[in-house]
């Protein structure tokens, strides 16, 4: 299934002609420690792009930065075409699936998705959703007596829901069992058919790759092709 996952994604894709992502000379400090050096990158809209890196090397990091959630301490960056400094603009354009999966806790699985819908203006088939990734008979559990990998159903099936045009994901199978992990693949293939730019953290190159074929690897601060 793996290699039929990557190969039709890779058929279905339009041409890349516009920049998602732009970063220049892009240094990070966190505390004492020197996170990012001098990264540059440039990632065309409708890409997939695997980050490799050992544990710490920083990957996460750089997601946050470029969901806004960080500022560069030197360089420039653009997401999307907007300053990444420009917080309002860079949210309005991305999701950032994070490793904890980043839910509410309190709310149910389908308060959850309702509610992701309705902070970006959008509409869409929550039921189908949670169908979608086998959690239709969760739809009304609160998210805190899930379990792990459940969670991360119910995170995937959210970026897969709101498909915005650039969707950053942090580890996405942590915690999942084959059919969950193929699950991903599925899910994150779709959104890439679709045209959305896709950058996934992750220690499994081989799973990644099918849905993410372009790989970086981050090692002391510094990004590389691989
Ligand atoms: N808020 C913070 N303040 C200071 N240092 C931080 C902060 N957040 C992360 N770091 C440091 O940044 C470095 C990179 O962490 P990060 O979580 O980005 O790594 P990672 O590549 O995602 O690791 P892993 O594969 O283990 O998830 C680590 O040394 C970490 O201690």
């Amino acid at each position: 299934m793996a290699e039929g996952v990557s190969g039709r994604v890779e058929d279905q894709l339009p041409p890349l002609v516009s920049p998602a992502l732009q970063l220049r000379d892009l240094w990070l400090r966190l505390g004492r420690e020197v996170i990012l050096r001098g990264v540059n990158l440039d990632v065309m809209v409708g890409e997939g792009v695997t980050l490799l890196g050992e544990n710490g090397a920083g990957k996460t990091t750089l997601l946050r930065l470029l969901a806004s959630g960080l500022r560069p301490t030197r360089g420039e960056g653009r997401v999307m075409g907007f300053d990444l400094r420009d917080s309002r603009a860079v949210r309005d354009h991305i999701h950032l699936m994070p490793v904890d999966a980043g839910l509410y806790p309190d709310l149910s699985c389908a308060e959850n998705l309702d509610f992701a819908l309705k902070m970006h203006g959008q509409t869409g088939d929550v039921a189908a959703a949670l169908r979608r990734v086998t959690l239709e008979a969760a739809a009304n559990r609160r998210v805190r007596f899930l379990s792990a990998g459940m969670r991360k159903r119910l995170a995937l099936a959210r970026a897969h829901l709101l498909a915005r045009p650039l969707t950053l994901v942090d580890e996405p199978f942590a915690n999942l069992d084959t059919a969950g992990r193929g699950l991903v693949l599925e899910l994150l293939g779709e959104l890439r058919a679709g045209g959305v730019t896709l950058l996934i953290a992750a220690h499994e190159p081989e799973l990644a790759r099918q849905v993410a074929p372009r790989a970086l690897r981050l090692a002391a601060g510094v990004l590389h092709e691989t």
